[in-house]
């Protein structure tokens, strides 16, 4: 039955000319372009159409086209039936016989049935390197790196989605990028010639472990499946190299990282000619430390010229070498990537309430546990905002295990805890697990003991980060490890971990700590229980972190390796470690920390550097905010605070002194405090508010464009009751956010000005909005554009503004409220006493809503500026509006831009003009208008149609 078929189809088939003929003829081509003859050997051997012998024979040859020669000899003589699976077989290893592909279209050549039923056996060496590459990174991320050695977690149970973020050019919020199978497509490119998909966020939010999931998913073969390689690459293994060391960028590949087993050359002229099938994915760009002399960079750049590892990594990523292949690239949000090479910016922004309860759930299997954690993580929103950041979540839940197994929750019941509590938590709980500090195994031992036991240990590691600090290295050899004194066991704590990667620089046992984090908090301890430590030394990270425009710019790796090669100092040298070292040292040197510390650390050093760390501050402090660049801003005196405010804020909460934190206050001397765009956390708001919570009068706070979501909002509750200006547009807020707000504004009934444009409010959050509208009287500016408020959410809204006398100026542009919701809108606008801004922009309102509206501006005499831009308004609804011109006279802007106004309405409301002389412009822009005709409306200067 199946012969039978089989003849028929070929029978259909046109007539061509016979296989044999087309080896014969083409024989020249074939012995020049096939590169590989063991593939072919292996199924023509397979399927029985060559002998053992006849594979010896081929096998006798020396060069590749001679072995080649031979075949095709065979081939030919043993007939049609050999030549066609002959040439199947190369019809179907494309990856070993890429360059054959335009003779086989020219010859037209479509295997039989019979040939295709032949398995053909492909272990071609390009093949075979893929299948290899993805073996090792199965194997690789299927755990997390061990954190202890003991301690291997499968990817899959750990790894859950954070919040991802597309950035725009303009470093706008572009949407969220739900999943990261979407990573390479169209969505959110922002550059077309681009190649790197830049993967940016604060420290712990995630970076490398996205990085790990991508490769797994890769190495599993469910997606990404056109990348047939890739090769991943920490950015700090570059910084091990020598200033001398030069390797082609097949060395880089092959023998940094994977190695082919067979026929590398073919390999890699594979990779060059598709370049598009390679994926590099470069983790920590801002980890780069390197003392070779940039000036020394060759510019012409060629894929076997040998040169500096950071040049070819400069060059991969400018697209310079292996052009066309992707870049997956990720840094600390502060370094600048410059953005020709960028096709897409993503920012993890750590883990909103769903994601961190789906991490909960992995993290905690047993419902008893599940639950206390969940309702813990509920009542405690100082946990929930530093669980929102994923490393710090990971230490907390790592620790809350911990202490659950040995019955004590002491540690968890205060209601503020600082960095530094849950860097000394994990401290004690590996040193707690260690059998080196620990011997009563089971019975757990307080904090402070555990400290003195294992003063040793802290000290040796702690020496080990400070070193590693003061030469800006973060993968330490076994020298560095052996001459600071840290003994095997220590080595097993877990704070290192072993560094596999770097075996093939030719070190086997290279250690790094788990997170940067943690050696910035070893750091500080050591300069705070070393003896020896000066106060000089023990504050010169201050000095360090001193904010100037230069420094940002000097800290750009990027800066280096592509333009400022006239940089003096270590160009790559980044300061974001630096400044959690100052952060932990305000905390280890905090009063509440003094109990812990006083048997590591002799009393009266303790003072003296307890001392030394206050004046600094005091006077870092004070310098810092007198900086600030001030300007007068409507009623205000507005202050700009910058980034390093933040960490200013960070220091002082971490103190837990009411007395730095008053002295923050008194120094700000304004009553507008402008934090946009600085990268503030939930947890950050959290230290804000302990910066703001000093300050006696009332004042204006703008948080625009950060990450502080809705634990961030309850992280700014004591603040409230003096806040008259909050603006938290663009900022991850849902309802729940809202909700929060509602509860604490109308309590106090002081704000003024309300900005949420661009968050996550739904129909739902809604109603709170509304109810604050309604009941804070001195409520007049509220931006809540860009929300998810639908027709429902529109109404409340709309009816909450009718209620209130004090509103003037209300944005809605891109919210969803539809004809009913401006219909509500409409009755709020009648007779209202002080609306004067509205906008309604691209809210899919129709001719009906228009017609609501423009009936009720009859009636209205306050409204001047009308946005209508971007809704469904036809001739019908300008008819309505009209005739609103011709009896409103408080109306001065009408904006009906894209929308669906022809020439008609356009006249129609040209000739209402005539009845009006207060109204300053109509804008048509965008409408279906045809110019040029000479229309009345075309020559009114007050319609703007172009
Ligand atoms: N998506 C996630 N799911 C579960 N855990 C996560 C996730 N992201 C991060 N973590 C936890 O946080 C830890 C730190 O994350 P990671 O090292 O990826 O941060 P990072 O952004 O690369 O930090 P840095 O910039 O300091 O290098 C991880 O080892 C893991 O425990």
């Amino acid at each position: 039955m199946l012969c039978q078929t089989c003849l028929t189809m070929e029978d259909k088939r046109p007539i061509r000319q016979s296989h044999v003929h087309s080896v014969r003829t083409s024989r020249e081509e074939l012995v020049n372009k096939i590169k590989n003859s063991k593939c072919l050997l292996e199924n023509l051997t397979e399927h029985g159409f060559f002998s053992t012998e006849d594979a010896e024979i081929v096998m006798q040859f020396s060069t590749q086209s001679d072995r080649v020669r031979q075949i095709l000899d065979l081939v030919e003589s043993k007939g049609e039936e050999v030549s066609e699976y002959f040439i199947s077989v190369l019809q179907r290893i494309p990856e070993a016989y890429f360059n054959l592909k335009p003779w086989l279209e020219e010859i037209h050549f479509e295997a039989s049935e019979k040939i295709l039923c032949l398995t053909v056996k492909n272990n071609d060496p390009v093949t075979v390197f893929s299948r290899k590459l993805k073996c090792e990174l199965c194997c690789d991320v299927k755990y997390i790196k061990s954190y202890t050695e003991r301690e291997e977690m499968m990817l899959q149970e750990t790894y859950v989605n954070g919040i991802m973020e597309l950035i725009s050019a303009a470093n706008e919020n572009m949407g969220r990028m739900e999943d990261l199978s979407t990573l390479f497509d169209g969505n959110g490119v922002i550059n077309e010639d681009g190649e790197t998909i830049f993967v940016f966020g604060d420290a712990g939010m995630g970076k490398t472990l996205l990085i790990q999931k991508l490769q797994n998913m890769w190495a599993k073969g469910d997606h990404f499946c056109d990348i047939k390689f890739l090769f991943r690459f920490r950015c700090r293994t570059f910084s091990l190299f020598k200033k001398s060391t030069l390797i082609t960028l097949e060395d880089l590949l092959f023998k940094y990282n994977c190695n082919p087993d067979h026929d590398p050359e073919e390999v890699y002229r594979y990779m060059l000619h598709f370049p598009e099938t390679v994926l590099f994915t470069f983790d920590g760009f801002d980890e780069i430390h390197s003392d070779f002399d940039l000036n020394s960079i060759p510019e012409v750049s060629s894929p076997f010229t040998p040169t500096h590892p950071v040049v070819l990594l400069s060059q991969l990523l400018s697209g310079k070498l292996l052009k066309g292949s992707k870049k997956v690239l990720t840094a600390r949000t502060a370094n600048q990537v410059p953005r020709n090479i960028i096709r897409k910016k993503i920012m993890l922004r750590g883990f909103s309430t769903e994601n961190l309860h789906a991490y909960t759930s992995l993290f905690f299997k047993e419902p008893e546990i599940h639950k206390r954690v969940i309702d813990h993580l509920k009542a405690n929103h100082n946990f929930s905002s530093l669980c929102s950041i994923p490393l710090f979540c990971w230490i907390i839940f790592k620790s809350y295990e911990h202490f659950h197994s040995n019955n004590d929750f002491q540690e968890f019941s205060s209601s503020s805890v600082t960095l530094t509590d849950i860097f000394l938590l994990i401290s004690e709980v590996y040193m707690n697990l260690s059998s080196n500090v620990f011997s009563l195994k089971g019975a757990s031992r307080s904090q402070s003991e555990t400290f003195k036991k294992g003063k040793d240990t802290l000290l040796s590691v702690g020496r080990l980060a400070y070193y590693g600090m003061e030469k800006s290295m973060f993968v330490f050899d076994h020298d560095a490890v052996t001459s600071v004194s840290i003994s095997e066991n220590d080595l097993k704590l877990g704070f290192l971990r072993t560094v596999k990667e770097y075996s093939e620089l030719g070190d086997h046992s290279s250690f790094e700590f788990f997170h940067m984090t943690l050696q910035s908090f070893f750091t500080a301890l050591f300069l705070v229980i070393d003896d020896k430590t000066s106060s000089a030394e023990l504050l010169k990270y201050f000095s360090q972190c001193t904010y100037t425009v230069d420094r940002e710019l000097a800290n750009s790796p990027w800066s280096c390796i592509c333009a400022r090669r006239d940089i003096k100092g270590d160009p790559f040298k980044n300061n974001d470690h630096l400044q959690f070292i100052n952060l932990f040292l305000c905390g280890l040197l905090s009063k509440p920390k003094q109990n812990l510390l006083k048997d590591v650390v002799h009393p009266s050093i303790l003072k003296m550097k307890r001392k030394a760390l206050k004046q600094k501050l005091y006077q870092s402090v004070k310098s810092h905010l007198k900086s600030l660049p001030r300007s007068p801003y409507l009623e205000y005196n507005r202050v700009h605070a910058l980034t390093h405010f933040i960490w200013m804020a960070r220091c002082i909460c971490e103190t837990q002194s009411e007395k730095v934190g008053k002295l923050a206050a008194k120094g700000i001397c304004a009553d507008y405090i402008k934090l946009s765009f600085c990268g503030a956390s939930s947890s950050d708001c959290g230290a804000i508010s302990f910066v703001l919570n000093h300050y006696h009068k009332k004042f204006a706070l703008e948080l625009d464009n950060n990450n502080i979501n809705d634990y961030g909002v309850k992280e700014l509750i004591p603040c409230f009751n003096k806040l008259t200006v909050i603006r938290l547009s663009v900022n991850q807020i849902t309802d729940e956010g809202a909700k929060v707000l509602y509860e604490e504004l109308i309590k106090y009934k002081v704000i003024t000005f309300l900005g949420l444009y661009k968050n996550l409010i739904t129909d739902f959050g809604a109603r709170f909005i509304a109810r604050i509208i309604e009941e804070c009287p001195k409520l007049k500016r509220v931006k809540l554009g860009y929300n998810r408020f639908t027709e429902e959410g529109g109404t409340y809204i709309g009816h909450a503004i009718r209620k209130s006398t004090s509103v003037c100026d209300i944005g809605m542009w891109g919210n969803q409220i539809g004809d009913v919701g401006a219909h509500a809108f409409a009755e709020a606008i009648m007779n209202h006493p002080s609306l004067t801004h509205l906008s309604l922009a691209c809210n899919g309102i129709t001719t009906e809503g228009g017609k609501w509206i423009a009936e009720a501006l009859q009636q209205n005499t306050s409204l001047k500026i009308l946005w209508l831009t971007e809704n469904k308004l036809t001739d019908e609804a300008a008819e309505h509006f009209a005739n609103m011109i011709k009896v409103n006279k408080t109306l001065r802007h009408l904006w009906l831009l894209n929308n669906q106004i022809t020439n008609d309405g356009a006249e129609v409301l040209s000739e209402a003009l005539e009845h009006n002389t207060v109204m300053e412009e109509i804008c048509l822009r965008g409408n279906p208008l045809s110019l040029g005709e000479h229309r009345p409306f075309e020559e009114n200067s007050r319609i703007f149609c172009t």
